[in-house]
């Protein structure tokens, strides 16, 4: 790998990190956890539900806060980093985003599936015009052809998109797929390009690692690994390798060290790691935020939430067709019972 790399973070454990938590984060937890990421020097620091803008709701999980209060509070703790919010249109509208970008946030995540970078023109241009930063993370990255997304992308970037993010939401992909997927990003827009890890299959640090190689230089990173299924790529790690290498994030790693040791991890009402569903759901390549959904669906089925994941995963189920979870899970309780009574 080359040395003098720079690459900006986003520290995404008070929005993917809410996924882990139910999304339970209370007031003070995030001003605790904010004011500690901005003396630590990370630049950008996401703040949402965990499903973006006005995920709250029994499909995806109810916030114990309104997540405007928790973006206020963050804001109000901040006087170096920024504060993002992700939106997925469909989700978050147009209100949501002007409201967040009024409370001081100043960079806006556009996320949608992979093949459906159409539904964010209006969010990108609603955003730029309210002074944002813009993101179009493209999420479930290996359900396309490295050819779609190239066109995906570029979709992005006519949009005014600052950033393309290629997002494995999944935990799916492994470095070589990474390393094509940067590389032609890079030959083929004129924008930031940037990479969100998830740790599955336990490949996060390595696809990371990879992304940067390839020129990515907007890098996602959550503390004490806090993210949907077994989380994000590790940034206090993440620091450390950078450090090691000679790659600049502008990070102080004894404070990153300190937050995740003695702040977040006591949050954690079980430690992030690799279970079996997280591990399923990289092998089948189902999106992260699925692994408690099925859990619970499976516990009320008596079923197991692997053969869930796993038929979720053949089915290529994407965000926002949760229903499917409890769907599929009866149809695995029917198909057991008939087995058992033939
Ligand atoms: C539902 C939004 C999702 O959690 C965004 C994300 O972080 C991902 O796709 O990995
Ligand atoms: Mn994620």
């Amino acid at each position: 790998m080359t040395n003098e790399r720079e690459i900006l973070i986003t520290e995404v454990a008070l929005r993917d990190g809410s996924h882990a938590i139910n999304h339970q984060y209370t007031v003070e937890q995030v001003l605790k956890i904010t004011k500690a990421l901005n003396d630590a020097g990370v630049p950008f620091i996401e703040v949402s539900h965990g499903d973006g803008l006005a995920g709250s709701s029994l499909q995806y999980g109810l916030s114990r806060t309104n997540e405007m209060e928790l973006i206020e509070a963050a804001v109000s703790v901040v006087d170096k980093s920024k504060i993002a919010v992700l939106l997925l249109p469909g989700i978050g509208t147009l209100h949501e985003l002007k409201e967040a970008a009024n409370l001081g946030a100043k960079m806006a995540r556009i996320a949608t599936h992979v093949t459906e970078a159409d539904v964010a023109p209006q969010h990108i241009a609603y955003a730029k015009e309210l002074g944002m930063e813009t993101v179009g993370f493209l999420m479930m990255n290996h359900m396309a052809s490295v050819d779609k997304l190239v066109e995906q992308a570029q979709l992005m970037e006519s949009y005014g998109a600052d950033t393309v993010y290629v997002v494995d939401s999944a935990g799916y992909l492994l470095p070589d797929q990474v390393r094509e997927r940067i590389r032609a990003l890079k030959q083929s827009v004129g924008i930031n390009v940037g990479f969100h890890g998830h740790n599955n299959l336990s490949l996060a640090m390595a696809n990371t690692l990879a992304a940067i190689d390839e020129g990515a230089t907007r890098i996602d990173g959550s503390v004490r690994c806090l993210g949907a299924g077994a989380g994000n790529t590790q940034t206090e790690v993440l620091i450390a390798v950078c450090e090691r290498m000679g790659i600049k994030t502008g990070v102080d790693l004894y404070k990153m060290m300190d937050l995740a040791e003695d702040i977040v991890a006591p949050i954690l009402q079980v430690p992030q790691e690799i279970t079996k569903d997280s591990l399923t759901l990289g092998y089948a390549g189902v999106y992260s935020s699925f692994a408690l959904h099925a859990k619970r669906a499976a516990a009320k089925f008596g079923v197991d939430s692997r053969d869930i994941l796993i038929e979720l995963g053949k089915r290529k189920v994407v965000g926002g067709q949760e229903d499917m979870i409890v769907e599929v899970a009866a149809e695995i309780a029917r198909n057991n019972k008939q087995v058992t009574l033939s």
